[in-house]
Order: structure tokens, then C-alpha cells, then sequence
């Protein structure tokens, strides 16, 4: 048996795992990388409109602070997400940003003067203030009260990952390419690894640490048609739910973003939508003011998804061979603007689908992008079953998203996240010795040996090719936007069919080394454990949260459902998780449940809410005018970050003692 020992394993090369892993490093600690591909070619770099953090450096970002980006996140959420982890990231973001410039991100900078933009399709024109020509720009995202994204034009994903990738080269953190985590070592309370297998030579290696950081990204791949890369499989979760006691939350939540092109699927970015680009019906028409008269197209993604299915079931859709879809106009914006700024979306327009977006409208629909469940970990990113596993990233429920994320809170959360969690990572390691008794990782390097064994010698005959297909349809025909109680049950009626089939696959080729049917066989059966997590929670909330939007219950229900989903799989013979539920603390909250703001008002009001509502007036009030707003936050919502993470942020709207008399100055 090869076994590899380290302090600090990460199981993911993307922005998230490469943050955790530096911040091992920074600490002397022995740490390793484990990814399917070249560290640069992770699904982050994808990633194209900006992350979310609150600087205020541009005019319509002046104001923000992270009490306003707590509040647009939980709103975001839906009052789904962990209140606490959400004011940590939202204190963080500002370090995190200003930290990527320090590493060589190109961050878009603002120009002092006037700038011609479009908002709510007329041209205005901005006056940026001297006082912040050369910092940090951001522009405007769906659901945030303020221009928050900072960003490099469309390129984001990308700037952020190759300087990621290179401080962590510069620090001489291995990263082992082509290997593919198949299974923590663990005895039922403490993880100790995983065993991986190379996918180019076929071998297997036990990898044993102190810590193992799961950051393996979503599980939008279950879907039949996802803006996620393909690599996007869910297989960070399956190790989760395989172990039989470490959990998943939330898996229910899954995101469909309001703009992937037609039929492909690969994203436009919200940042289109945020720079002022429009959407229309097969009349030409704009319909989003009809719907949301106040964000318009810059309602939630939850909610502008839902909006434009309901339009195209009115029948104002595109007809198209692949079906009815919905116009992104951003002519308006310019063809110096979209070449500057969107210079992805004008690349995608032209590659796959040969127009011009400074002439011609984009075919869009809604399209599976994110996944807001993933492995249940506590503030610090460690899961509450399992000692020593850790997750971050899109892989995790730290639960900053509860049931709907907002645009640019992801790659934000991957690199805050990582900046948090990766202190955490590295006390575990300080404190922790490493104990394993081999036979242990024996154990489970024998059951995958067994299960490929099976797979290349067994008489199975099941295809995994096709299994695959049959449950990625099954997924976008009964778990997409809008779900129903019998279309719920079917598909998990259905989904247990193929996994149970699953049991039975057989391989045409019996290669052991680089076999791309192998490792589809490996992946299938785990990915329907993974499917069967979403959908039997979705089959089980009876109310609208978010993004799972149930037409047989369209209110969202405080009462009986202000809580997180925690699937987990004990027998590993069951055809089902099993599902608890971890209720959220309205007495707790700094900000109890409400209404969002946008989408429909019709929640079923959580009992606790009138009195807690009372209890944070009595506090403020208590605290008197003198307060500042740290020393009201605290009193509200006391929350933890490791030290050197806890100084306040400083912005220019603290310094500026009075801005500049045109540095809130807007002119049509
Ligand atoms: C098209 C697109 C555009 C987006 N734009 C934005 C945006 O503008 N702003 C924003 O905030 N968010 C955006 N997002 C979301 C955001 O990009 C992702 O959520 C985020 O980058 C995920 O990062 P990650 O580090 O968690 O995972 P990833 O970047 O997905 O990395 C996962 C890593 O895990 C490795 N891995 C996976 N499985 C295994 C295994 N079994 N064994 C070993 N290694 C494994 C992979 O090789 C990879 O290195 C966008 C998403 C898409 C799809």
C-alpha cells in the first residue's frame, strides 16, 4: 500500500482549497494538494462578473459597510443561511479583496471624474470622487443595496485563480494533479485522510493528515443542462455521505441562473444585468419592471429565474428547436463598454453562437449554476461528526447562503472562506498529533481495490454512461425551478431505480489505468447518492425557500421550516438518506426573519419573530444614540473570527471627512 503522510490535506485545487492550503502553509505546516486537473484549470477560473465585498470606493458603492452586505446576504438567502457565518464573512471580504491585490489580482480601479453608465436603461452619468481614483472599483450584482462586486472585467475567476495558484507555487505547496479522492479514511469520529486513485497510471494511495479539507466544488453536474464545468460532479460530497456519519446540508438548494445561453448552458455573467443590460420577451418587450417594480432585473437570481419561467409559460418565450427562450439585451451598454468589460460574454457570444452582443440580443434561460447544500460544517469548517474534516468552498454548507447566494458571494466566499477556515485548519493540525493505525487506511484502500475489482471483473452489465444520463433528465424534469410534490416523489422513485441499477454496471473497457469508463462506473454511483440527497429533500420541504420553490406550498413557512436539512447515509445498503433537521434560532438572530424586499411577500411568520423584534429594540434602545454600529452589532450578535482577523476595516467614507461636493453626485 502507498501511503502518503502530510499535516494538512486539501482535496480540491480551486480558489477555496488553495486558500485553506496556504494558510496551512503560512504556518510551517507540511501540506498537500490533491486535484483532478492542473490547479489553474479549476472550475473557478470560470468565474466571470466579481465578488462581493464592501469598500464603498465607488460613488454607488459609498455607504456600504459590512452591516449592509449582512443584510443583503441574509435577505439573499432567504433568513435561510447561519446568521453568525455570515456577518464572519461579511467582515472579512474587504481583508480578503485587498489581500488578492497584495498577490497580483488586476483589480478594476476607479477613475476620478465623470463616467457615463447605464441604470434602469437611461444613461447616467457618475461623477467618481478624486479621493478614490485608483482604488478598488465594484459595480452593481443582483440583490445588494450597493454597487459591491469588485471584479477584472469578466475575468474574475480567472485573475483570482492564477494569483492564488502562483503564492501558492511561490510557497512551494505540492499540488498532485490527476488524482481522484474516492473515500475518507476515518474510524466513525475522526477523519484521518482519503485514498485516491491516479487517473492516469490507475494506482491507488492512501493519503493520511492531521486535517482533510474538502474543497472540491459543487454538484451542478447532476444536472442535465449546468453552467458548472463537468468536473462539477458532487464527488466531494459523496465522500461526505459515504462515511455514514459526517452530513450534508441543505442539498435541496440548488441555484438557477437567470442567464446561460441557449442551448449550451454556458453562463453570460449577472454582471451583464448589473452594468444595465436588459430582459426581453419575444415581442421585444422588457417584463422584469411588470414583475419586480424595484430591483427589476437585479431581483435575487432565485427570483428572476422564477420570473422569466412564468413569463415563457404565459407564452411570451422565444420559440427555438431547443425550446422557448428569453432575450439579454445589452446593446445598450456599448460595444466600448462590453469590449472592455464583458469581453467573455462578447467571446461566448461569438464562439457558440455566432452574433455580436453590441448589435444583437442573446438567447438565455435559466440554467442550473450553484449549489448552496454541501457537507454541514460549523463556523469553523469543521464537519460536527467527523474530527479533523474540514470543507470550504462551493463543497461545503458553512451556510453564509442558505437557500439562494447571491452573485459575487461565491468566489467571495471561497477566498474568505479559505482565509478563515485555513486559520482553523492549521490550529487543528497544531493541536492535534497524528494517529492512525494503518490498518485502518488499509481497510478502506481494500474496499475501493473491490469495488474497481468488481467493476472491471464482475458480470455487471449496466452502462454508467447511461445511468448518468437517465439521472441527470431526472433532475431537470422534477428538481428544477419549480418543484411539485408528485414530480418530487417520482424522482426519487426513480432515482432509487438507477441506484439500485447502478449496483449491477459493468465495464466495456477493462483497463485499469487511464479509463475514462472506469472512472465514470466510480463516479455514477456516487453522484445518485448525491442526487437522491437533493431531491428526497426537496420532496420533503413543503414550503418555498429560495431557490426551492414548491408550487404545492408557495409560502415560505418560518413556522415549521426555519431549518437546515442534514441528509446523511448510515446504511450503505439503503437506496435513500436518511434526513434530520437542525432548527435556526430566531432568538438569536440579529435579523430576524422578514420580508426580502423583492419576489412576493407571503411568509408564515415564525413565532418567535414579534418577540425577538422586541428584544433588539429593547437592546438598542438600552445602548442609547451613542452606540456606534460595532458596539450595536455586538450587543445584537456576538460572533467569533480568529484574531488577526478581527481588526474593523477601514474605507474611505471614514476618512473622508466630507466628501468631495460631487462624490454623491449623479447627473442624467
Ligand atoms: C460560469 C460560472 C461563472 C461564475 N461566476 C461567478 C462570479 O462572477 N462570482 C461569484 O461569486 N461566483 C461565480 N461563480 C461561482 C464560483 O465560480 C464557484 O462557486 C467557485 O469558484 C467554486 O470554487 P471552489 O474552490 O469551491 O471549487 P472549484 O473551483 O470548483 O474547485 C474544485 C477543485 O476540486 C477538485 N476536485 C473535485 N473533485 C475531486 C476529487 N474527487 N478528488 C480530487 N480533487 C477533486 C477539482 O480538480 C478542482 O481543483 C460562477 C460559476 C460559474 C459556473
Amino acid at each position: 500500500m502507498k501511503l502518503i503522510y502530510t499535516d494538512s490535506l486539501v482535496v480540491g485545487a480551486g480558489l477555496a482549497g488553495l486558500r485553506v492550503a496556504i494558510a496551512s502553509k503560512e504556518r510551517g505546516l507540511d501540506t498537500l494538494v490533491l486535484s483532478l486537473i492542473p490547479a489553474k484549470r479549476s472550475h473557478s477560473a470560470a468565474a466571470q462578473g466579481g465578488m462581493q465585498a464592501s469598500l464603498g470606493n465607488a460613488v454607488k458603492g459609498m455607504g456600504d459597510d459590512e452591516d449592509v452586505h449582512f443584510q443583503d446576504t441574509v435577505k439573499g438567502s432567504d433568513w435561510g443561511c447561519d446568521q453568525d457565518v455570515a456577518r464572519m464573512f461579511a467582515h472579512c471580504a474587504p481583508k480578503a479583496v485587498r489581500e488578492l491585490a497584495t498577490w497580483g489580482v488586476p483589480w478594476s480601479r476607479v477613475s476620478a471624474g465623470p463616467r457615463d453608465v447605464i441604470v434602469n436603461a437611461q444613461k447616467v452619468t457618475l461623477h467618481e470622487a478624486q479621493e478614490a481614483h485608483g482604488l478598488i472599483n465594484a459595480r452593481d450584482f443582483g440583490g445588494t443595496k450597493k454597487w459591491r462586486t469588485c471584479y477584472t472585467a469578466d475575468g474574475t475567476g480567472h485573475s483570482l485563480l492564477y494569483a492564488m495558484d502562483n503564492k501558492a507555487i511561490s510557497m512551494d505547496i505540492p499540488v498532485h494533479e490527476r488524482i481522484e479522492a474516492l473515500a475518507l479514511i476515518h474510524d466513525g469520529k475522526r477523519c484521518h485522510g482519503v485514498i485516491a486513485r491516479c487517473l492516469i497510471t490507475g494506482e491507488l494511495r492512501a493519503y493520511v493528515a492531521k486535517s482533510t479539507t474538502i474543497a472540491t466544488g459543487g454538484y451542478g453536474r447532476i444536472y442535465e443542462v449546468s453552467t458548472n464545468a463537468i468536473i462539477c460532479e458532487g464527488i466531494g460530497q459523496a465522500l461526505a455521505l459515504e462515511t455514514g456519519v459526517a452530513t450534508l446540508g441543505n442539498m435541496e438548494a440548488v441555484q438557477f441562473h437567470p442567464t446561460a445561453i441557449v442551448p449550451v448552458g454556458i453562463l453570460t455573467t449577472e454582471g451583464c444585468r448589473g452594468d444595465g443590460g436588459l430582459l426581453r420577451d419575444k415581442d421585444g418587450y422588457r417584463f422584469m419592471p411588470d414583475y419586480e417594480s424595484d430591483k427589476k432585473e437585479l431581483a435575487s437570481r432565485d427570483v428572476v429565474s422564477r420570473r422569466m419561467t412564468e413569463h415563457i409559460r404565459k407564452g411570451k418565450g422565444v420559440d427555438s428547436p431547443y425550446g422557448p427562450h428569453l432575450w439579454l439585451d445589452i446593446t445598450l451598454l456599448g460595444r466600448k463598454h462590453i469590449e472592455t468589460n464583458l469581453r467573455e460574454v462578447q467571446e461566448i457570444c461569438e464562439n457558440f453562437l455566432g452574433i455580436d452582443p453590441a448589435k444583437d440580443w442573446i438567447p438565455v434561460r435559466p440554467t442550473q449554476h450553484y449549489s448552496m447544500g454541501g457537507i454541514r460544517t460549523n463556523a469553523t469548517g469543521e464537519s460536527p461528526q467527523l474530527k479533523g474534516l474540514f470543507s470550504v468552498g462551493e463543497a461545503a454548507c458553512w451556510d453564509m447562503h442558505g437557500f439562494n447566494r447571491l452573485g459575487g458571494n461565491s468566489l467571495a466566499e471561497t477566498v474568505v472562506g479559505g482565509m478563515i477556515i485555513g486559520k482553523y485548519v492549521a490550529d487543528f493540525c497544531e493541536n492535534n498529533s497524528l494517529e492512525i493505525d494503518t490498518q485502518l487506511a488499509e481497510r478502506f484502500m481494500q474496499q475501493v481495490q473491490s469495488e474497481i475489482d468488481l467493476l472491471i471483473e464482475g458480470d455487471g452489465h449496466e452502462s454508467a454512461f447511461a445511468l448518468k444520463r437517465e439521472m441527470q433528465r431526472i433532475m431537470m424534469d422534477y428538481v428544477g425551478i419549480f418543484r411539485n410534490g408528485p414530480e418530487l416523489d417520482k424522482a426519487v422513485a426513480e432515482l432509487k431505480v438507477l441506484l439500485e441499477r447502478s449496483r449491477k454496471l459493468g465495464l466495456k473497457c477493462k483497463k485499469r489505468h487511464a479509463n475514462p469508463e472506469l472512472v465514470e462506473a466510480l463516479r455514477v454511483k456516487r453522484m445518485l447518492k448525491v442526487a437522491l440527497t437533493v431531491a428526497c429533500g426537496a420532496a420533503a420541504r413543503t414550503e418555498s425557500r429560495g431557490a426551492h420553490a414548491r408550487e404545492d406550498f408557495p409560502q415560505r413557512n418560518d413556522r415549521d421550516w426555519l431549518n437546515r436539512t442534514l441528509a446523511s447515509w448510515p446504511d450503505a445498503d439503503a437506496l435513500e438518506p436518511v434526513l434530520n433537521y437542525e432548527a435556526l434560532d430566531v432568538m438569536k438572530m440579529e435579523l430576524p426573519p422578514g420580508y426580502r424586499g423583492y419576489g412576493i411577500n407571503n411568509a408564515i411568520v415564525h413565532p418567535d419573530t414579534e418577540k425577538r423584534e422586541q428584544q433588539i429594540a429593547n437592546i438598542l434602545a438600552e445602548l442609547g444614540e451613542d452606540a456606534d454600529r460595532y458596539q450595536r452589532q455586538r450587543a445584537l450578535m456576538p460572533f467569533e473570527l480568529p484574531e488577526s482577523l478581527q481588526p474593523n476595516n477601514e474605507r474611505l467614507s471614514d476618512t473622508l471627512k466630507s466628501p468631495s461636493a460631487n462624490a454623491l453626485g449623479e447627473k442624467s
